[in-house]
């Protein structure tokens, strides 16, 4: 585990690091993608990698997971992502969509789905964490948890779970454990201690933050 002295220095390593995976994918290839969480940690992370001097007409970013919820919402991932990582430098990437208007998210899901598999695998992946070890949105207990966790899942499901107060949408095992570069980013005692506890629990479907582990994902914390 990457321990930093503030949370500060958390977000501007982490970005700088993110920073540097993505210009050795340019340099590799024409374009490259990038996944990053919501919720209420990265927002400073995202707001330092806006101003990373990329080539950033080559870059996708997508999310790796939603809240089933209109922009409008204080708690949509996507206008976090547009208020903080695009912007800036940043602000020409090209922005994968991860909600569209609908009464359910199994309405969108196919739409979303074909722009989400065109830009796939990515290069980058920083993932999140909540205290319950859920990771994107593959929560503890959610409806369809072991259809996310299969290896031949789609990239994307809906997600339903107790402790997610609206449906979800989130990327798959398969696809966040094939990223090229994988990160975790969490801060805070409750979730090293959340994070420790993943580590000592026998089974992903309890912990899903494991598979990242599993993965190989490098964790990034703070106090
Ligand atoms: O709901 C979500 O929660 C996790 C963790 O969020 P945080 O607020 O505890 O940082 C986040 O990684 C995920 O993307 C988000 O949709």
């Amino acid at each position: 585990m990457n321990r930093y002295d503030s949370r500060e220095a958390l977000m501007a390593a982490l970005a700088a690091t993110v920073a540097g995976e993505l210009a050795t994918a340019l340099d590799a290839q024409p374009t490259a993608t990038l996944a990053v969480p919501g919720g209420t940690t990265p927002g400073p992370f995202l707001s330092a990698l806006s101003t990373a001097p990329l080539d950033w007409f080559r870059v996708r970013v997508m999310l790796t997971d939603e809240r089933f919820v209109p922009e409008t919402s204080e708690r949509s991932n996507t206008r976090l992502l547009r208020g903080t990582l695009l912007q800036n430098a940043a602000a020409v990437a090209t922005m994968v969509p991860f909600y569209r208007q609908g009464d359910r998210p199994e309405d969108v899901l196919e739409a979303l789905t074909a722009d989400i598999a065109m830009a796939l695998p990515l290069d980058v992946c920083v993932l999140g964490m909540g205290a319950d070890m859920h990771t994107a949105s593959i929560f503890p207990g959610a409806d369809l948890l072991e259809q996310a966790l299969a290896a031949d899942a789609p990239p994307l499901l809906p997600m339903r779970a107790p402790g997610a107060p609206e449906p979800r949408l989130t990327l798959t095992a398969p696809v966040l454990s094939a990223a090229r570069n994988l990160h975790i980013l969490i801060q805070g005692a409750d979730k090293a201690e959340a994070l420790t506890q993943a580590q000592a629990t026998p089974t992903t479907a309890e912990a899903p933050i494991r598979l990242a582990l599993q993965a190989g994902a490098t964790i990034h914390w703070a106090a």
